[in-house]
C-alpha cells in the first residue's frame, strides 16, 4: 500500500516504510510528557477467551507513552469481572476495568433512565460512551485512542501510527481515523465496507445529488474501522449512536463539529484481521444483517439532519442504483483479489449484496416511519447539565466495584 496519493478530502498519512517505528514511538514518548495519552478498549468478556486479546496485552505492555488504559467490560458476571481484573493486571500502565453490568452501574443507568438520558440499547456504542465519561471525569488526558479487542494482527506500531497525528502538538488534527486492507486467511474481508458502504455512498450521490457530507464520508479509505484517536476536548460534545452506526456516527460528528482540515486518516497496518461475524441473512437482528441496517439508518439520519428529504420513491431508486453499483464494485474487488492471490466467494458476495439491498429499503422504511426515533446517546455535556453529580458518582461507583470485588 505504499503510495502517497492525497484525494483532496481529509488528509491521508501513508506508511512509506521510510522510518523505523521505534523512532515514531520515541517521539510519542516525548509528546506524552506534556499531553497525556489514554486508550479505551471496548471489550466483551468472551474476547478474553478469544485468540486476539492476549497478544494485544503483550504489545500494550511495552507501550510507555500510554498514561491510562480504560477497559469497558460488557457481558460479564461477578466472577468474570474478577477474572478480567486479573487478566488485565499484567498491564503496567494505570488501568481501570469498568464492569458495565455491575449493580452499581445498573443503578447509575437507572438514574439516567429517570432523566430520559439513558442509552437506548447495550452494545459497543454504549460501552465506548461510558468509557469516555470515565475519561472525562479523570480530566487528565489530552489525547485518547480507541481500538477493538478482537484484532488478530495487532502490534504496537498500529497504535503508534493511529495516535501520532493527534499527539504531535505541531499537527492541527483533532481526529485521526485508521485505515488498512482487511485481509486474512487468504481472503479479502471487510464485507460491509466493500459491499455496502462504498457503493451506497456512490449511489446516494447519483440519487440525491452531490453533498459535501457524502464526499467527506467517501474520502475515508476504511470508514468502518474501529480504530480512531482524538483530542479529548471534543469528547463532552460527542453525540454517538448506541447501535452499529458508531463508526459512521463518530465521523459524522467530526464533520459537524470540526473543520475538514482538523480530520485525517492514517494507514496503521499492512493487513488487518479480526473476528468475523456471520451475515445472518435470515435474522435481521444479528450479524452483518443488523449492522448494515444500522449503518444505512445512520447515513440517512445525518443526511436528513442536513436537509435531505427521504421518501419511499427515493429509497426505491436508491436500492436499484445501489444493486447495480455494488455488482460493479464486486467485479473490481474480485479481480483485485485474484491478482493478489486472495479468495473471494463470488456467489456468497452476491448473496450478501442482495441482503444489503433489501436492508437499504428496510432501513429507509424504518427511518421514514419512525420520525421520533432518537438512537443517539446524549452528549456528556447534556448529562452533566441535567445531573452535575452523576459523573463523580459514576467514577466512585467504578472505584467501589474495584474495591469490593478484588
Ligand atoms: O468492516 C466491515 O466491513 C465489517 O466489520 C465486516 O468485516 P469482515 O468482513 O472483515 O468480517
Amino acid at each position: 500500500m505504499a503510495d502517497f496519493h492525497q484525494s483532496g478530502g481529509v488528509a491521508e498519512f501513508h506508511n512509506l516504510r521510510s522510518r523505523p517505528v521505534e523512532d515514531l514511538i520515541k517521539e510519542l514518548e516525548s509528546f506524552s510528557r506534556n499531553r497525556k495519552i489514554s486508550l479505551i478498549l471496548p471489550c466483551l468478556y468472551s474476547e478474553l477467551e478469544g485468540p486476539a486479546l492476549q497478544n494485544i496485552l503483550n504489545e500494550l505492555s511495552q507501550v510507555k507513552y500510554l498514561h491510562r488504559i480504560i477497559i469497558g467490560l460488557d457481558r460479564a458476571n461477578e466472577e468474570q469481572y474478577r477474572h478480567a481484573r486479573e487478566f488485565f493486571s499484567v498491564l503496567p500502565q494505570d488501568h481501570t476495568v469498568i464492569w458495565n453490568d455491575s449493580p452499581r452501574m445498573l443503578e447509575i443507568g437507572q438514574r439516567l433512565e429517570t432523566l430520559g438520558l439513558a442509552p437506548e440499547e447495550p452494545g459497543k456504542g454504549k460501552n465506548v460512551w461510558s468509557c469516555m465519561g470515565y475519561l472525562i471525569s479523570c480530566a487528565d488526558s489530552a489525547v485518547m485512542a480507541i481500538h477493538d479487542c478482537d484484532i488478530l494482527t495487532y502490534d504496537r506500531e498500529m497504535l503508534a501510527r493511529l495516535v501520532y497525528p493527534v499527539a504531535n502538538p505541531n499537527f492541527p488534527y483533532q481526529l485521526s481515523k485508521g485505515y488498512y486492507p482487511r485481509v486474512g486467511d487468504g481472503k479479502m474481508n471487510g464485507r460491509v465496507t466493500r459491499l455496502l458502504v462504498s457503493p451506497l455512498l456512490v449511489s446516494l450521490k447519483k440519487v440525491i445529488g452531490p453533498r459535501d457530507y457524502l464526499d467527506y464520508l467517501h474520502s475515508f479509505r476504511y470508514p468502518l474501522s474501529g480504530e480512531f484517536a482524538m483530542r479529548t476536548g471534543m469528547l463532552p460534545d460527542l453525540r454517538i449512536p448506541s447501535d452499529w452506526g458508531l463508526e459512521i456516527g463518530v465521523l459524522s460528528e467530526a464533520w459537524r463539529n470540526l473543520a475538514p482540515l482538523a480530520v485525517c486518516q492514517v494507514e496503521i497496518s499492512d493487513a488487518y484481521d479480526h473476528k468475523h461475524q456471520e451475515l445472518s441473512a435470515e435474522d435481521a437482528s444479528a450479524g452483518l444483517n443488523r449492522m448494515s441496517i444500522d449503518i444505512c439508518k445512520a447515513v440517512y439520519r445525518k443526511l436528513a439532519a442536513d436537509g435531505t428529504v427521504f421518501t419511499s420513491n427515493v429509497i426505491r431508486t436508491l436500492k436499484a442504483t445501489y444493486h447495480r453499483s455494488a455488482l460493479d464494485f464486486l467485479e473490481a474487488y474480485y479481480n483485485d483479489a485474484r491478482m493478489n492471490g486472495l479468495a473471494i466467494d463470488r456467489h456468497t458476495e452476491e448473496r450478501t449484496i442482495e441482503v444489503f439491498a433489501e436492508n437499504i429499503v428496510k432501513a429507509g422504511h424504518l427511518f421514514i416511519e419512525n420520525p421520533m426515533e432518537t438512537p443517539f446517546i446524549p452528549t456528556w455535556n447534556r448529562v452533566q447539565a441535567a445531573d452535575p453529580d452523576l459523573l463523580t458518582d459514576y467514577r466512585n461507583a467504578i472505584a467501589a466495584d474495584a474495591e469490593e470485588f478484588r
